[in-house]
C-alpha cells in the first residue's frame, strides 16, 4: 500500500487503521477539504489561517484560497487585531472564500459549486456565496459560532436553502507518486473547534 491511514477514537486516542489496499479510496470530501486545508497554510496571518476549496458540480477543483492581504498590501498593511480599527487586519484582509470565488470565477462559471472552507463563512462572504449560486458549504471549525457575523452568515444561508455542513472528524492521506519510495500521510483531526494538520513520511512497504 502506498499510504497510511491512522484514525481518531471517541475517546481521541490516534491509532493506526489496518494497512489499507490500493482500492482504498481518499473519499471526496476528505480530498477536497485537505486542499483547503493545505491552502490555509499559505496564510500570513499570525492568528487564525484560513484555506477554501471550491468545487464544481463536475467534482473538479476550479478555486482555491487563502486568506491574505489585497495584491501589493504585502508588509504595508497591518495583521493587528486589537487597537486602532483602522490600524487592523480586519479593515483590509481578502477571506479565503472571496479569494477562492475570485479565483475561479476568472476562469470558469461558479454557479453550482460547494465551497469547503477550513473556517465557518462570515456574513461578507455569505453574501458573495449566495450571490455567485454556489450550492452547498462544507466546513470544518466554527470557532466564531456565537459571534454576530457567523448567526448572521447562518440565517442567510438558512434563507438561501444553502446547505452547511460540518465535516465532523477529517482523516486524510495522500498516495504517493509511484517514483517515490516514502508515501506521505496527512491527518487532520477536529477537536474543539480547532483543527491540526500532521504529514509525516512513512515506509510504503
Ligand atoms: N470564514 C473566514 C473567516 C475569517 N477569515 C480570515 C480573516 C482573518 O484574516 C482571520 C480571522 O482572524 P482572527 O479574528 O481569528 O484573528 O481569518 C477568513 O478568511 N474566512
Amino acid at each position: 500500500s502506498a499510504f497510511v491511514v491512522l484514525i481518531l477514537t471517541s475517546q481521541g486516542h490516534v491509532k493506526p487503521l489496518k494497512s489499507p489496499g490500493l482500492t482504498d479510496l481518499l473519499i471526496d470530501a476528505d480530498y477536497f477539504m485537505a486542499v483547503a486545508v493545505l491552502s490555509a497554510k499559505r496564510s500570513k496571518d499570525p492568528n487564525t489561517q484560513v484555506g477554501a476549496c471550491l468545487v464544481d458540480q463536475d467534482n473538479k477543483i476550479i478555486g482555491t484560497g487563502h486568506n491574505c492581504m489585497p495584491n501589493g498590501g504585502d508588509g504595508k498593511l497591518p495583521w493587528n487585531r486589537d487597537g486602532d480599527k483602522l490600524d487592523t487586519k480586519y479593515m483590509y484582509v481578502c477571506h479565503a472564500e472571496l479569494n477562492a470565488i475570485v479565483n475561479a470565477s476568472a476562469k470558469a462559471d461558479v454557479k453550482g459549486c460547494t465551497m469547503y472552507v477550513t473556517l465557518f463563512p462570515c456574513n461578507e462572504c455569505t453574501k458573495l456565496i449566495i450571490q455567485a449560486g454556489l450550492k452547498e458549504v462544507v466546513y470544518l471549525c466554527d470557532k466564531y459560532y456565537d459571534t454576530p457575523e457567523t448567526i448572521a452568515s447562518k440565517r442567510m444561508l438558512d434563507m438561501a436553502g444553502i446547505p452547511k455542513n460540518k465535516l465532523l472528524v477529517f482523516i486524510s492521506s495522500v498516495e504517493s507518486s509511484s517514483s517515490e519510495k516514502y508515501g506521505h500521510c496527512v491527518l487532520c483531526v477536529v477537536q474543539n473547534n480547532s483543527f491540526f494538520l500532521v504529514s509525516r513520511k512513512c515506509n510504503t512497504k
